[in-house]
């Protein structure tokens, strides 16, 4: 059942849970009750017509004396991939792009200021592969690829942050790749990019074999909607590099994925979750959606016999709140657009309550790690 049968934990609950313990269960599992989202009748009907799952929730927080909300409309767009993965290059990229702008167009409707697409969006995921060819061949500039041209006009056209994770190809670098979330303005202004800084050594994870760890740092974007940051896939394991992000102020931590179902999915649900409460902000998880198939078969080294797919990428994008409440998940089958208005005075109300950033012993932390990394390091066991 970890593949493409089963539709969603939350549809489970809501079939076969029985009314008068759901809210219970659902407060347990999910946190505090989310209201849903007022979506316009134009966009549901697109959702239908254009065969996607389209949901919308609320994170609310107390009015303030001193500080009106700031209120922030997050889409997070989850998808298949809609070429056969031996399609010509650039066809597979233009029909990436169709499929995907046209949900921005509902995500428009919607009134969302910040869109975040998936982990390498415009291709398939076909790292796994550790062929060069064609895969090397959907690496774009981050500053005027394709990609972000398209990406700057559906900025401008709808007044929109666009975060669009892509292959980049770094020509000033001896055209180097990396794994790089683009950030677009809404003024359609590249604002900058950020680099996956974790590279999986996993299962058919095989991405070490195209690109290196970032060196980007931790960038935070400054937007008029809010501070973002964007902690690619595999660094949503690493606890300190959600942290880096928080430090520098980021107030929306997105983490754009493509992950499987035997692989990571009982992690899924905690990670980012975790991630939000312990930095005082909001987390965005989006993962892509479908099996993708690879035409030569491979290995990863694991036993396994030698196969043409990773397996199921689960969906299940959503998005998690600092005082522990998240919203019910995308689909784990479907195309998907997440809609979520959250007011991110919440973060310094969570903050100023349960006190971790002030709590937190940093100076400790970082005289101890700099000891950890040097050569003679000691670890601190007492014995008898
Ligand atoms: N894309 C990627 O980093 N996947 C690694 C597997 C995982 O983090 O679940």
């Amino acid at each position: 059942m970890s593949g493409k049968d089963f539709e969603s934990l939350e549809k489970v609950l809501e079939t076969y849970v029985p009314e008068a313990e759901r809210r219970e269960v659902r407060r347990l599992l999910f946190g505090k009750e989310l209201k849903k989202l007022n979506l316009p009748q134009s966009a549901i009907d697109a959702s239908v017509e254009q065969d996607f799952d389209l949901k919308g929730y609320v994170f609310e927080a107390s009015p303030e004396q001193l500080r009106p909300p700031r209120t922030v409309r997050v889409g997070l767009i989850q998808n298949k991939i809609v070429l056969p993965t031996d399609a010509p290059v650039l066809e597979q990229i233009k029909a990436l792009h169709k499929r995907v702008g046209e949900m921005v167009d509902v995500a428009a409707m919607c009134g969302v200021n910040i869109v975040c697409f998936q982990e390498a969006w415009t291709m398939p995921f076909a790292f796994c592969t550790r062929e060069r060819e064609p895969w090397t061949e959907f690496a774009e500039s981050a500053e005027d690829g394709l990609t972000t041209r398209f990406c700057i006009q559906l900025a401008k056209k709808y007044n929109m942050v666009v975060v669009s994770p892509i292959l980049e190809r770094d020509e000033i670098h001896s055209g180097t790749l990396w794994n790089t979330a683009v950030v677009v303005s809404n003024n359609g202004n590249v604002l900058g990019k950020s680099r996956k800084n974790h590279i999986p050594r996993v299962g058919d994870f095989n991405e070490s074999t195209y690109y290196m760890e970032g060196n980007t740092g931790h960038p935070v974007f400054q937007t008029q909607f809010g501070k973002i940051a964007v902690n690619i896939c595999y660094g949503r394991h690493h606890p300190l590099n959600w942290l880096m992000y928080s430090i520098h102020g980021a107030e929306i931590i997105f983490n754009p994925s493509a992950t499987v179902g035997l692989l990571s999915e009982p992690m899924w649900p905690i990670e980012a979750r975790n991630a939000a409460i312990a930095n005082h902000c909001f987390t965005c998880a989006i993962n892509r959606v479908g099996t993708e198939f690879f035409k030569n078969e491979f290995t990863s080294g694991d036993g396994k016999k030698a196969h043409h797919d990773f397996g199921h990428f689960y969906g299940s994008s959503y998005v998690a709140a600092p005082d522990g409440s998240r919203c019910p998940g995308l689909s784990r089958t479907r195309d998907g657009l997440l809609v979520t208005e959250m007011d991110l005075n919440l973060n310094r109300q969570v903050a100023d309550k349960w006190n971790f950033k002030m709590t937190g012993r940093y100076e400790l932390y970082a005289e101890e790690l700099k000891n950890t990394i040097q050569h003679d390091f000691k670890p601190n066991i007492l014995k008898e």
